[in-house]
């Protein structure tokens, strides 16, 4: 499959999806980049066993390298993170034409992607996305950046990668609570763009729950299209089309920062955001409660939250609060994703506020 970031094909990339391909990491490096000399492993501490190997592999074909290791975990997506793989790059003398390969979830992803991004003004990417939230959703499409402090991914840069390499088999050790964590942008790209693909999703719920590799392929693929279709429209989220994928993303982003980054996984926030931006859309009038309530089943069908934990607070007046620092607000107005039917999304700046708070509780 192939991404035209743009509508670009001169700087498309491929998304290669098949068992096994992780193995064949070295051998796409020297094929897409065959300048490149030194390349930086950055996986985390879960992975390690997993992505050690591929400094092997590298070297076997001329390219020095590197493992860097990063604590799991969403707090790992920092900028004192960042400065551990510059180190690691500056240690390997990495030039120019070297290339980060990031081989995780999309902490992994989105740290080491933006690493590659700023490093000497931009070196190469590869994405080995290891979760299934980033074989669906964070590998594809190039955006890449840390949390600070006040706000999720606020610092960053679109940065693509020069390939993207899906190897499903991986799937087999990842948790089940991270697996559901990756379905919830799943159940996004059904709602956002595609009520068939949502319609199969709840047909085919217990085989994706059990990871039948006869649904699974076909789901990531169907993910990875849709997404791409997205980032060649509007690369740079510029015309209002990317802000689609950002459907429950407002809310969702505001709980993760309130929670304490990591106590809630990012597939679970965006689960009770979508809830809270549907139940808002229900609440102006824009859709029939039918599309929450399939909505929500799926989630739940799916074992994700819909509200937040009772140990997590976040006050109306705070989640508002760090709504306002999302990305897509102009002008200090909140500019929101919301539904209009089953399968489509448009940005809205006109809401009132007390229709967002009210929307936080059913
Ligand atoms: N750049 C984008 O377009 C984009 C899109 C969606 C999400 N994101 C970001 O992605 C992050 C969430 O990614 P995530 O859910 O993958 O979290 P994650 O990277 O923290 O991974 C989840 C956990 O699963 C473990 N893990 C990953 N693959 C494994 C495997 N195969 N076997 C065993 N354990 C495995 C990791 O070690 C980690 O503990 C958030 O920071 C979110 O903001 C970015
Ligand atoms: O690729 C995109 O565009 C997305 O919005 C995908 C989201 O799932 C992802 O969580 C992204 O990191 C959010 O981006 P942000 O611009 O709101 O930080
Ligand atoms: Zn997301």
């Amino acid at each position: 499959m192939r991404v035209s970031p743009g509508g670009r094909p001169a700087t498309g990339y491929d998304i290669v999806l098949q068992a096994g391909v992780l193995r064949e990491t070295a051998a796409f490096l020297t094929d897409r980049l065959p300048d490149c000399r030194a390349a930086v492993v950055v996986t985390d501490g879960n992975l390690r066993d997993l992505a050690a190997p591929l400094t092997d592999a590298l070297r076997g074909v001329g390219v020095a390298s590197a493992l860097h290791v990063v604590e799991p975990g969403e707090k790992s997506k920092s900028l004192e993170s960042l400065h551990g793989i510059y180190g690691t790059l500056l240690d390997l003398k990495a030039d120019r034409r070297a290339c980060v390969i990031a081989v995780g979830g999309g902490v992994v992803g989105d740290l080491a992607g933006f690493a590659a991004a700023s490093y000497m003004r931009g070196v190469s990417l590869i994405q080995v996305p290891t979760s299934l939230l980033a074989m669906v959703d964070s590998s594809v499409g190039g955006k890449t950046g840390v949390n600070l402090p006040r706000g999720k991914n606020l610092v960053g840069a679109f940065h693509q990668p020069a390939g993207v390499l899906v190897d499903p088999d991986v799937l087999r050790t990842l948790p089940d609570r991270e697996y559901h964590g990756g379905l919830a942008e799943v159940v996004k790209y059904g709602v956002i763009s595609d009520a068939a693909f949502f319609g199969w999703l709840e047909e085919n719920a217990g085989a994706i729950l059990d990871r039948d590799p006869a649904v699974l392929v076909p789901l990531i693929a169907r993910c990875c299209e849709l997404k791409a279709a997205v980032v060649a429209a509007d690369e740079f989220e510029t015309t209002g089309v990317r802000a689609t994928l950002n459907y429950g993303h407002t809310f969702a982003h505001a709980f993760e920062n309130l929670a304490g980054y990591g106590v809630l996984s990012h597939g679970e926030a965006v689960s009770v955001g979508m809830t809270c931006a549907a139940r808002l859309a229900v609440s102006r009038g824009m859709i029939p409660p039918d599309v929450l309530t399939r909505q929500t089943a799926l989630l739940e069908r799916f074992r994700l939250p819909i509200e937040l934990p009772a140990a997590v607070e976040a006050p109306p007046d705070a989640v508002l609060a760090a709504m306002r620092s999302d990305k897509k607000n102009v002008a200090g107005a909140l500019r929101l994703v919301l539904p209009v039917r089953l399968g489509e999304v448009r940005v809205f700046a006109d809401v009132p506020e007390e229709q967002v708070t009210a929307a936080l509780t059913p």
